[in-house]
């Protein structure tokens, strides 16, 4: 799914990312953990093809991500389901309109799709709140909402972005159940998270592995949970 090769990025001089090599196997189900700041959300970028390796190689469904012209990045991300830290949404369209905006945007959407739409928003147990503007949701209903809008396309990786950053516990444990399910699914699934309890909740589920970032190298040997 994706694979590192010494891959470095920094925004300016200073480097964020320095020599970090991994294969991220389909299927597989890896939590990013390390301090604030440590670059996860830099990493997750170079993943999606937001941003691209100042030096050494990240292939993305095995194709180079550095020689990827926009198009083919456009339709490489059709692939990959991300969840943003900050679960941003239009404000002024219902949560279903929100949530359908990939497919709206690719013109994917239309009739044959309303089902699919319909049973994935009961998924994340959304279907009392469908009709609900997002500012009228609470931090658990938008980070549910910002997962059912990161799978519309039905992505073959789901990279979330500390999805359980404003939610209570019970909350976290519901979206680490979905994402579990996700992932038994046949989804590889990536989630930064400083959630160590999380991470811990995750063992009875998932066979997971932890990667640790610290001074801009990833140990990519981290033991099964
Ligand atoms: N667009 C940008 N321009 C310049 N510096 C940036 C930019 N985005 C992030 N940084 C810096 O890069 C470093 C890594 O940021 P990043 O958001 O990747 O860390 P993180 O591990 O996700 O942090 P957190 O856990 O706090 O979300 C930080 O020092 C941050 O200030």
């Amino acid at each position: 799914m994706i694979q590192m090769q010494d891959a470095a990025f920094g925004y300016g001089r200073d480097p964020i990312l320095s020599a970090v090599s991994l294969r991220l196997a389909p299927g597989s189900f890896h939590f990013l953990t390390g301090p604030s700041g440590a670059g996860k959300t830099t990493f997750l970028k170079l993943c999606y093809g937001e941003l691209v390796a100042t030096s050494g190689a990240v292939a993305i469904f095995g194709q180079d991500a550095g020689a990827l012209d926009r198009d083919r990045i456009a339709q490489m991300r059709e692939r990959i389901g991300v969840v943003h830290q900050d679960c941003e949404f239009l404000d002024h369209l219902p949560i279903r309109d929100n949530i359908a905006l990939p497919l709206t945007v690719s013109g994917r959407d239309g009739p044959a799709q309303d089902a699919n739409l319909d049973e994935l928003i009961a998924w994340v147990g959304l279907s009392a709140r469908a009709h609900a503007r997002p500012p009228e949701l609470s931090g658990g209903e938008r980070q549910r909402a910002a997962l059912a809008r990161a799978i519309i396309m039905d992505p073959d990786l789901i990279l979330a972005d500390e999805p359980t950053g404003n939610v209570d516990w019970d909350m976290s444990l519901r979206l680490l159940q979905l994402l579990c399910e996700l992932n038994k699914m046949g989804k590889t699934v990536l989630i930064a998270t400083h959630d160590m309890a999380l991470i811990r909740a995750a063992k009875a589920q998932v066979q997971a592995r932890v990667l640790r970032l610290a001074g801009g190298r990833i140990n990519a040997a981290g033991a099964d949970l």
